[in-house]
């Protein structure tokens, strides 16, 4: 505990930095030097193995070169026989004598390789074949000296020895048998010198022969003739058997690394080897490490130490700043007493002298605020309250005392404030309490009922939110009376719910939209009269629906527009709907201010207005037709005639109208019957509107009697169309069970004439014409 709190003191911390710097620098600098001496020795050490196996290698070299020049000088004059050298195997080992020294034994073998003679003489040697043996070969063979491969004796397997052979040839130089003198391994003549070389402690010197991969000479003469390790597990030795010479850090066979170098022979396939072990030769150097962490680590006692010891003086005036401030209230001394010559903590203590007064300007405030928001409280209407996680009330104000029936100074405090509540409100109160716990929710609200004694209950709106800077859970509630509202809001409803049936059973569209026109009620005939579903168009404009022009005008009225046609109680439309139908209908709008806004709604009442249009449409046509031909009757006739009279600029018109009457008429009544009088009385106004343009008029005006109005047409034109009509009617048979009909006309015709003011003048004319084209004979006719 103690050692947590002081691990987190800023002594520590200091003193923690200063033992981290200063012996991170300590082991840099030491790491740095380490490397640099370690590099420096290690050049040196293969300066000196280098230099070491080079001698070696030469000395070996020379000794080999003296042996091989020596025994081949000794021989060289003799030439035997073949069938002499038996008995001059001895003389020949005689002659040898001054050089038998050098070699451990001296041997003289017939040219089928059997020993003949041998000094010193060895048990068992004599008499050996070695003829396949491969320097016995290879000297046959070449004929020249050579030296053996490392191998082990015949006549004794524990002795190991390299053989140096000469030749001997007869005096024609053919091959009779050879001199060997060998070397043993394991004694200590040739390699002997190499035992008394040192390197350090626990250097050697190896010497390996190439070819047959064997350890010839090795300190441990135990690993002699051992095979040579793998390039594996000593690649530098294999790198030095395929012909490398050099230095290098390594492992070896052994796994041990070492220092190595390595030098061939030149005049044996051999190769010299000076090893070093690693620990060995860094040694001093490692012991320099030791020395120099020893003194590394007492720096840093000593610094630690003296950190610490001045450490406690510098922060001398922190505890002096910590005292003022403790004692600020009270003693009224300035937060810079004994500090004032440090700038960091001026800055500190200035910070907490500002932080100070702030607290206090913040307490006046916070005083304030809770008198202002306890007066609320208690002259508010609602009712608030506070309890709290299990539900215990601590604090009601005046209204909610009211509200829960506590009005007559009942203890109310720690009373669980469900006791105020419905039971049957309990469990969803609870539910909610818990979605503000649970679901993070910050403000629940509900209705629920309160009992407070005077009514059976009072319906309440109840919120709930959780006081969030509350260690402990504690919830506000607000409470406000409901009941009349409630009840008001129930006599809407039924308000509301005779309006809509009776809106729904009238047979009229209504449409209800608010002041934005966008559509918020429409009855079921108002979604027939404009082909949509309520439900999609709710809260959409009523224009994307519908929109509204004066009949057969086709231009879309404004809204605006719209509400100024309110004054009429009945205003005939179209209505084009979204699917581009034209639906008439009578519309009424009435603009309805909404109680509580600025603005209000507007309500469409549409009454479908096409069978009334369609009659008036069918009552107008009836009044200037003919129902029988569908030409016009003589009023529609007339309104033409009228209207061409009365019309301006009548001045070089050339304009003809002419009276069609059918001859015997009644005779076909007479004979066929009245209904093959009507059929012939429609086919003659056929043939009339077959013949004239479309400007022109015809019509019917009574009886067997039509009527022709020509615009712009000149009196030619005008008798070759009558003559026309007439031929066509004249060569017109109507069959009526098995009889032919037939019938003339006589016309009469006229040009209207500028002083023609009403239609009677033109008509009487042609009347006139008409008579005479009868008394003529029928079937005429008479212009003028
Ligand atoms: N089938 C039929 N006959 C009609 C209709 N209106 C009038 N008539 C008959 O048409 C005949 C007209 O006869 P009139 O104009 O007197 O003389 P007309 O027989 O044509 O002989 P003229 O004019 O002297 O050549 C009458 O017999 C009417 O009864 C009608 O709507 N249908």
């Amino acid at each position: 505990m103690l050692a947590s709190r002081f691990g987190r003191t800023l002594k520590f911390r200091v003193a923690l930095l200063t033992v981290v710097l200063g012996m991170g620098s300590l082991v840099l600098i030491g790491w740095f030097n380490f490397q640099a001496a370690r590099a420096e020795i290690k050049n040196e050490r293969f300066r000196y193995l280098s230099d070491l196996v080079e001698r070696i290698a030469a000395d070996i070299d020379q000794r080999v070169a003296v042996r091989q020049r020596l025994l081949a000088s000794s021989v060289r004059t003799l030439h035997p026989t073949d069938a002499a050298l038996p008995q001059m195997a001895e003389g020949i080992l005689t002659s040898l004598r001054p050089i038998a020294p050098l070699f451990d034994a001296l041997v003289v073998y017939d040219r089928h390789g059997i020993i003949l003679a041998d000094e010193p003489a060895s048990a068992g040697r004599r008499g050996l074949d070695i003829h396949d043996r491969d320097y016995f070969i290879e000297t046959r063979k070449s004929l020249r000296p050579m030296i053996s491969v490392p191998l082990r004796t015949r006549n004794n397997p524990k002795r190991r020895i390299v053989v140096f052979t000469v030749p001997l040839t007869d005096p024609h130089g053919q091959f009779v048998g050879m001199v060997g003198g060998s070397l043993e391994l394991l004694s200590v003549g040739f390699f002997r010198d190499l035992e008394s070389i040192t390197i350090g402690n626990s250097g050697y010197i190896t010497v390996n022969a190439v070819r047959s991969r064997l350890n010839i000479y090795h300190p441990d003469t135990s690993r002699v003739f051992e095979p040579l390790p793998s390039a594996a597990s000593s690649p530098a030795l294999n790198r030095a058997l395929g012909g490398w010479q050099g230095v290098d850090e390594t492992t070896i066979s052994t796994g041990e690394r070492m220092l190595v170098a390595y030098r061939p022979l030149r005049q044996v396939d051999w190769v010299v080897g000076g090893l070093l072990p690693v620990g060995e030769a860094y040694e001093p150097i490692y012991s320099l490490a030791e020395r120099y962490i020893a003194f590394a680590l007492g720096m840093m006692l000593v610094v630690l130490l003296l950190v610490s010891w001045r450490l406690k003086h510098i922060l001398r005036p922190l505890d002096r700043l910590k005292s003022n401030i403790l004692t600020l209230p009270a003693s009224g001394n300035s937060v810079l007493a004994g500090i004032s010559d440090y700038d960091e903590l001026q800055s500190v203590a200035d910070v907490v002298a500002r932080a100070w007064s702030e607290r206090d300007t913040m307490e006046a405030q916070l005083a304030r605020s809770e008198a202002f928001f306890r007066a609320l409280n208690e002259a508010s209407p609602l009712g608030v309250f506070v309890v709290d996680d299990r539900g215990k009330l601590n604090y009601v104000n005046r209204a909610c005392k009211r509200l829960f029936g506590y009005e007559n100074e009942v203890e109310w405090h720690g009373r669980h404030w469900n006791e105020a509540v419905h039971p049957l409100d309990h469990e969803r109160i609870r539910a909610l309490a818990r979605s503000l716990l649970a679901d993070g929710e910050t403000l629940v609200k509900t209705e629920c009922r309160l009992i407070n004694g005077q009514r059976p209950f009072l319906n309440v709106e109840l919120r709930l939110c959780r006081l969030t800077y509350e260690a402990e859970p504690r919830f506000l509630g607000v409470v406000m009376d409901v009941s009349e509202q409630e009840e008001t809001r129930q006599s809407l409803m039924a308000e509301r719910e005779r309006a809509m049936a009776i809106l729904e059973s009238i047979g009229d569209a209504v449409v209800l939209t608010s002041h934005l026109d966008e559509i918020e009620y429409l009855n079921q005939p108002a979604e027939a009269l404009l082909g949509v579903r309520a439900q999609d168009t709710l809260g959409r404009p009523l224009y994307s629906f519908a929109s509204f022009s004066p009949p057969e005008n086709g231009r879309p009225l404004s809204i605006q527009r719209l509400e100024s046609l309110v004054a009429h109680p009945f205003c005939e439309m179209d209505m084009m709907t979204k699917d581009a139908r034209v639906q008439p209908v009578v519309l009424t709008l009435s603009v309805i201010a909404a109680v509580g806004s600025m603005h209000g709604y507007r309500v469409y009442v549409l009454h479908d207005d096409s069978a009334r249009r369609e009659r008036e449409k069918a009552h107008r046509w009836e009044a200037n037709h003919d129902p029988l031909t569908g030409l016009l009757n003589r009023r529609g006739y007339l309104a033409s005639l009228s209207g061409l009279l009365a019309g301006p600029d009548r001045k070089g018109r050339n304009d003809a109208i002419a009276l069609i009457d059918l001859d015997h008429f009644k005779a076909v009544n007479d004979h066929a019957g009245h209904g093959a009088g009507d059929q012939l009385l429609q086919d003659v106004a056929g043939i009339i509107q077959s013949r004239l343009r479309s400007s022109d008029v015809a019509a019917r005006l009574g009886g067997d009697e039509f009527a022709l109005l020509l615009f712009n047409c000149r009196l030619d034109d005008a008798r070759a169309l009558i003559e026309a009509v007439r031929g066509q009617i004249e060569a017109h048979v109507l069959e009526v069970a098995g009889v032919s009909l037939s019938v003339t006309a006589s016309v009469g015709m006229t040009m209207l004439r500028p002083d023609d003011v009403v239609p009677a003048d033109p008509i009487e004319r042609a009347d006139q014409r008409c008579y005479l084209a009868k008394n003529a004979g029928r079937n005429r006719l008479v212009t003028g």
